[in-house]
């Protein structure tokens, strides 16, 4: 039997012919996949489109657009065990980055039509909001509000190491309280961030490196430097973490990993939660182990480093 799926498509997203990417997935999917095509608008967002979907039993749900779109789409089906499709066409494309999936059309495609699925983790914050990627408190809010259409138009990903340089003239430190299944942590800080996944390009996340968004846990980043000079060698040191893969040792950046987070500020701070300002402190935040099921390229097998099978008179003892 064919497959089928609903697609979940942001006519507005990117910087790419809307038309010319919908024709081209189409072409690569429906010889295969029935699908059914369904375009945000400003008014019905892909949270809306996916719950419906989900309710009407759909087989498997594919979003396209930009960071929104995905994640809003991700978040609605959290939990309910349908495979999810991405086909990245934003600005900044994060939440491929940071599940590992692929970024061009074609390749999202294709994985797609390999029909590989694997379990990752999600998040749930202030008991209600599905989180796929992460929360930032205080600097990242700050940022993400910063940054406009227009700015990301223009500029693209830059668009957002801009409106961090800028902001950083602004840098305000803040009490936070960050209590956990075993531990409260009291830290004057100037951005807390709590993540499931991340890509490299979220720095502020990047206090352990390698995030891993399927071991049940959540990891939390720290950054607490005294002045703009310590803030700026904090974020390209925390670059370095990301892009080598080895842990900050920076005494003005902690981190640690945990299933459940309350994070209390003073004076109060705001909230970005996968790309959108969701408010102020406090915020709570709980890990849903296996909550997304997402579709993944071919995993390369390990090489093989042993072969003892066919010899004609071989016999291998196992002690
Ligand atoms: N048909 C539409 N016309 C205009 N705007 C739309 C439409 N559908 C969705 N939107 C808007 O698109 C925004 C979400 O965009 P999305 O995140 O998918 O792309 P992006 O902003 O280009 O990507 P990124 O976040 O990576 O920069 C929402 O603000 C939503 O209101």
């Amino acid at each position: 039997m064919k497959r089928s799926a609903c697609l979940i498509f942001n006519p507005a997203a990117g910087q790419s012919n809307p038309e010319q990417d919908l024709a081209l997935i189409r072409q690569l999917l429906e010889p295969t996949i029935d699908l059914e095509i369904r375009l945000t608008t400003p008014e019905l967002d892909g949270a809306e489109i996916a719950l419906e979907a989900v309710s009407r039993g759909v087989e498997s749900i594919i979003a396209s657009g930009g960071d929104g779109t995905l994640s809003a789409v991700a978040g609605a089906i959290v939990g309910t065990n349908i495979p999810l499709g991405i086909v990245s066409r934003g600005t900044a494309n994060a939440f491929a980055n940071a599940l590992d999936l692929p970024n061009t059309i074609e390749t999202a495609c294709e994985t797609i039509l390999g029909g590989l699925t694997r379990v990752v983790d999600a998040g749930i914050c202030n008991g209600k909001l599905p989180m796929v990627l992460l929360a930032g408190v205080g600097f990242e809010a700050e940022t993400v509000e910063m940054t406009d259409r227009e700015m990301k138009n223009r500029w693209g990903m830059l668009a957002y190491v801009l409106s961090g340089i800028k902001q950083l003239n602004n840098l305000e430190r803040f009490e936070a309280e960050i209590e956990t299944e075993d531990k409260i942590v009291t830290v004057t800080a100037v951005a807390v961030t709590v993540a499931n996944a991340a890509p490299p390009t979220s720095i502020l996340a990047q206090g352990p490196a390698g995030i891993i968004f399927d071991d049940g846990l959540l990891d939390i980043t720290l950054v607490a430097p005294e002045n703009k000079a310590g803030a700026i060698a904090a974020s390209y040191h925390l670059l370095q973490t990301a892009l080598t893969g080895n842990a900050s040792d920076r005494d003005d950046i902690g981190y640690m990993r945990a299933k459940k987070i309350k994070i209390s500020t003073d004076p109060p701070q705001k909230v970005v939660l996968d790309g959108e300002i969701i408010g102020m402190t406090p915020l709570f935040i709980e890990c849903v182990p296996g909550g997304l099921t997402v579709f993944v390229p071919r995993v390369e097998e390990p090489p093989v480093t042993e072969k003892l099978t066919g010899l004609s008179d071989i016999k291998v003892v196992l002690k």
